[in-house]
């Protein structure tokens, strides 16, 4: 069994096993204070675990785990740039794009590259501000897309309002159909986003760009492969770097983030950052018992491995945050999607939950029938904003107070003779709560959320930073490229070679 199983079953089981007939009712009656000391503030944001199944000693357990499995000297090597990322022997340096709180030269470095990067990208979005342009196209996809459109999406109270801007992802042609559907080639200008530039997606669809176009003037590029970039016909003056010591699900803080600069402009970036940068420095120097990140990645493994439960639901109660979910996907489920060691070794413990979600209080019109009523217990992060930036202030209080109501409803039940109508009760959820949702907060949530991933991937003794599963289906799509085209190809799968044909005829 890996060490980190072992320490997990360790501090975890006994503790599961007492608590097994213990509810959330029971734990907060028996000890109403944790309703304020199970809650904690770090700036804009704050986070209430008083509704997770532990009790004082199973966290003091979790606790006790996080100093064995080493949480600060492993938060301590990510800032400082050693080799977290063991199968690629990389550093992920995503902390040194906001904050210089790393204490090497390797981080300090990265520290510089970034910030000279940042002052390139800030000459650009003037250079293009003070064009014709009025609509940007980022091009890109996973990493190179989600976290730019969901900071885009979520800040619109923020755009300056100068550009409008879209995202083209899917190899989909029917996304870049009718995404450029109405736009002026003249007015628009196409960021390609690719840290690789060997994407295929990312690379089709910069080639529909490039022509729609008609010239490279307004093409720009964000990628740690220049020499890609340019081949591709970007001139390298417009193209900014990436480098791979960011993982790209990882980059938003990077030039990655180029159209969120262009959206709410680079005072609005600049503060996206130092939320990210507030979090930072409060993982890094806050004990383990006050420590958020900390606190949200041990109620995660609590919830995986003490409890067994599979899923995880996010659910941010703000239609500006409905990509979250989204976002999260990629980040928790391609980080933590791992079930070996970066010895080889089986993990030897459940890791990665299926994560999902959805937007309240839409979600409850949906699928909240099964996390009231269903077989499975799916617990929760559910995420408010106390400050709306609109004037229908009944709308608000109604979305909080479904919010809280949900909250309640799902930890505390109800009985009913009845047992169509009984809720079963005992879902565990976490309250995050932003006082208003500004770049300040979205940073500091965002950077919550990574520090908790890399915190999970510790205690599991996974490697966060790595996606060698998402390999695979690539190549063999590319191998069966020239048979969907009708070109001579070799297929081996009996079942792939019926499809196939099945395709040929109905075309
Ligand atoms: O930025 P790129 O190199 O184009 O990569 C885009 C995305 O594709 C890959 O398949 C990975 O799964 C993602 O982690 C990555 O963000």
């Amino acid at each position: 069994m890996s060490a980190a199983a072992r320490r997990l079953q360790q501090a975890l089981a006994p503790h599961a096993r007492r608590l097994a007939d213990t509810r959330i009712t029971g734990l907060v009656g028996a000890d109403p204070a944790r309703a304020t000391t199970l809650s904690l503030r770090v700036g804009p944001l704050y986070a209430n675990f008083a509704r997770q199944r532990f009790d004082t000693q199973a966290l003091a357990a979790l606790h006790a785990l996080a100093t064995e499995a080493g949480l600060p000297q492993a938060l301590r090597a990510l800032f400082d740039g050693a080799m977290v990322n063991a199968s690629e022997q990389r550093p992920a340096l995503h902390t040194a794009l906001r904050s210089a709180l790393g204490a090497t030269p390797v981080a300090r470095d990265a520290h510089a590259q970034a910030r000279a990067a940042r002052s390139r990208m800030a000459a650009m979005v003037d250079a293009l501000a003070a064009s014709d342009v009025t609509d940007i196209v980022n091009v890109g996809i996973g990493g190179s897309d989600l976290g730019p459109r969901l900071v885009v999406d979520a800040l619109k109270d923020a755009h300056s309002g100068r550009f409008r801007v879209h995202f083209l992802t899917n190899v989909d042609g029917s996304d870049a159909f009718h995404r450029l559907r109405g736009l002026d080639p003249a007015k628009t200008a196409a960021i390609l986003v690719s840290k690789s530039f060997g994407t295929q997606e990312t690379l089709l669809n910069g080639a529909i760009l490039r022509d729609w176009l008609g010239g490279s003037e307004r093409l720009h590029a964000v990628s740690a492969n220049v020499d890609r970039a340019q081949a591709f016909g970007v001139d390298p003056a417009r193209v900014l770097p990436m480098w791979d010591w960011v993982g790209g699900r990882y980059s938003l803080w990077s030039a990655v983030g180029f159209s969120i600069a262009l959206a709410i402009g680079m005072d609005g970036f600049e503060a996206l950052l130092a939320g990210a940068a507030e979090m930072d420095a409060h993982v890094l120097e806050a004990p383990l018992e006050a420590n958020l990140p900390v606190l949200h990645a041990l109620a995660a493994v609590w919830n995986r491995n003490g409890l067994g439960l599979p899923t995880h639901a996010v659910l941010p109660y703000d239609e500006r945050l409905a990509l979250l979910p989204a976002y999260l996907q990629q980040l928790v489920m391609e980080s933590l999607g791992k079930s070996v060691t970066p010895d080889g070794e089986p993990a030897d413990v459940d890791t990665v939950p299926v994560l999902w979600g959805g937007a309240g209080t839409n979600s409850q019109h949906s699928f909240f029938q099964a996390l009231h009523q269903g077989t499975q217990t799916v617990p929760a992060d559910f995420i408010g904003i106390v400050r709306p930036d609109h004037p229908y202030a009944e709308n608000h209080a109604a979305l909080l107070s479904n919010l809280l109501a949900q909250t309640e409803a799902l930890a505390n039940g109800h009985a009913a003779d009845d047992a169509q109508k009984r809720y079963p009760g005992n879902r565990p959820s976490t309250l995050l709560l932003l006082d208003a949702l500004t770049p300040r907060s979205l940073g500091a949530l965002i950077a919550l959320y990574e520090h908790s991933v890399y915190l999970q991937s510790v205690l599991w003794g996974i490697n966060a930073f790595d996606q060698w599963g998402v390999e695979l289906g690539k190549r063999i799509a590319g191998e069966l490229l020239p048979a969907v085209k009708g070109e001579p190809a070799r297929v081996e799968d009996p079942v792939t070679r019926a499809l196939l044909a099945e395709i040929a005829a109905r075309r």
